[in-house]
This record gives C-alpha cells, sequence and structure tokens, in this order.
C-alpha cells in the first residue's frame, strides 16, 4: 500500500497516569475514526521536560506508559509512535526513549535519543539533558506493513550523519518526537524537517507537546509533515491539536529517480558508516 494516514496528537503533558490513558483512548479513537494506521505522540508526553522530572517518572521498558501504549496500540488496531518518554535501566540509567508499537500492541522499535541536548544560547534557551540522561548508541530503522521506517528524538534533527545513515537503511518515513522552545523553534524547527527532508528524500513527521507558558521549557509547538521534496505537507501552531495528514509513499521513490543523490554520493571520496 503506498497511501497511509498519519494522525499526530499535539497535546498537553499528563503526568496523572489514568488521566493519560483516558485522553490516549480519545485520541486513538479519532484517529482510527479518520482512517489513520498511524498515531503519534511527542517527546516527554508523560513527563515534564525538566531535567528535574525525569528520574521522577523514569520507568524500564514494559513499565506502566509503555504498557498503556501498547494496550492502545492493540486495542484500536493502530501503529503508535508512542513519542518519547524517561527509560531507566537495570543499572539506574536514565534515556529519553522513543518506542514505536504495532497493531497488535507488540514493540517493533526502540530509539534512545542519541544526541543529547546541552545547549546554551546567550539570552535564550539554556538546557543540559546530560546532567541526568545518558546517550543511546543506535541507528534505530523498523519494518512496518507499509516500508522502513526510521526514529530519533528533537536534538537528533540536527545531525545530518544519522538521518543519511537512516535513509541508506532505506527509510522511508522518519518519526521524530520532538520540543523545540521559544528561542530555536521560530529560528530552526522547520527548516530542520524541510533540510532532512529534501538531503535524505524521506517523509519526516515531527510531533511536538502543546505549548504551555507556565512550565519551566515552554514548547514551540508546530508540529509537522515534510516530505521527500522539502515541502511542508502540515503544520501546527501551538495549541491542542489532533491533526490527520496524508502521505504518498511513492513520492519517495518519484524524488529519488529523478534526482538521485543518494546514488551520486562520492563514496569513493568519503564515506559514512555506522559502528
Ligand atoms: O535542537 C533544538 O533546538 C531543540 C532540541 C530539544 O529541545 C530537545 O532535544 O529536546
Amino acid at each position: 500500500m503506498t497511501v497511509l494516514r498519519i494522525a499526530q496528537a499535539q497535546m498537553p503533558v499528563y503526568t496523572d497516569i489514568k488521566q493519560l490513558a483516558g485522553v490516549l483512548k480519545t485520541l486513538a479513537e479519532q484517529a482510527v475514526q479518520e482512517k489513520a494506521s498511524f498515531l503519534t505522540l511527542p517527546e516527554m508526553f508523560c513527563c515534564p521536560y525538566d531535567v528535574s522530572s525525569f528520574p521522577v517518572y523514569a520507568e524500564p521498558q514494559g513499565g506502566p506508559v509503555w504498557q498503556i501504549c501498547s494496550d492502545i496500540a492493540r486495542s484500536f488496531h493502530i501503529y503508535l509512535s508512542a513519542g518519547t518518554m524517561p527509560e531507566q535501566d537495570e543499572n539506574r540509567r536514565i534515556y529519553n526513549t522513543a518506542y514505536v508499537f504495532d497493531q497488535d500492541g507488540r514493540q517493533i522499535a526502540k530509539h534512545r535519543k542519541m544526541h543529547l541536548f546541552d545547549i546554551n544560547v546567550e539570552d535564550g534557551q539554556y538546557f543540559q539533558e546530560s546532567a541526568v540522561l545518558t546517550a543511546g548508541n543506535k541507528v534505530t530503522t523498523f519494518e512496518t506493513g507499509f516500508c522502513t521506517m526510521g526514529l530519533a528524538v528533537c536534538y537528533d534533527i540536527r545531525f545530518p550523519e544519522l538521518f543519511r545513515l537512516m535513509a541508506l537503511k532505506n527509510a522511508r518515513v522518519i518519526f521524530v518526537p520532538a520540543s523545540f522552545n521559544m528561542t530555536t523553534g521560530p529560528m530552526h524547527w522547520e527548516l530542520l524537517f524541510r533540510s532532512q527532508a529534501v538531503s535524505n528524500q524521506v517523509f519526516i513527521v515531527g510531533t511536538a507537546p502543546a505549548r504551555d507558558i507556565n512550565s519551566s521549557y515552554i514548547s514551540w509547538g508546530h508540529s509537522i509533515v515534510t516530505d521527500p521534496w522539502g515541502n511542508v505537507l502540515s503544520s501546527m501552531e501551538a495549541g491542542t491539536e489532533l491533526r490527520i495528514t496524508e502521505i504518498n509513499l511513492e513520492e519517495c521513490s518519484r524524488a529519488r529517480e529523478q534526482i538521485p543523490v543518494l546514488r551520486h554520493r562520492r563514496e569513493d571520496v568519503y564515506t559514512l558508516k555506522e559502528r
């Protein structure tokens, strides 16, 4: 099948697990009514985006929020890109982790944010994820009934090598749960999504939390879908919204045939390899 419908939930952060379960159920119901095959959630949809909160809300893979997501995917028979949540491993290390579940509720992908968000912009945003988080070290692609897809988290979008490696593994759609801010959002959000999409001739689906001006970190919102030609197919404002976007996977092949940049790489001069 070449056409697929993606439902993106730009939603507030819910820390109460019962409330979260109810909201996700409603979102999944609406997504299914709209004939979407995928539902996507934002970065840290179940935990304030704040270094002091990550250890408080961290759970192991298979924990309560993970279980709710798996149940939602299975009950509504929908693929779920379950944003990210703080994940704690057996050594008490904490990661910013994205999971994807298939329509039977099985986990089919897991990506631990590979590039930690440590920035300090003069008169703007400061953040130091590395104060509490550990970086992942795997490039993540996975198979679906539609095509190979990829997964990255927010700041990862600034690293063209990662996106090129996913494209070389034949990813045609890349999910990016993300939460840019009021400094870097207006400057770089759309530019980065468009540039990674056009350079690698992939669809990129960026899903952000709804803006909450009372939180310590204010989300830019603007959840987005970009296509393999670098077009913006969908772009939200900052508020809560469930947005459906239809994508035609044929566009990936068309872009790659007509402007064959992946084939034109000069591997005799430079190489990019995954360790
Ligand atoms: O790269 C940026 O400007 C924002 C990144 C970010 O907010 C994040 O990684 O959570």
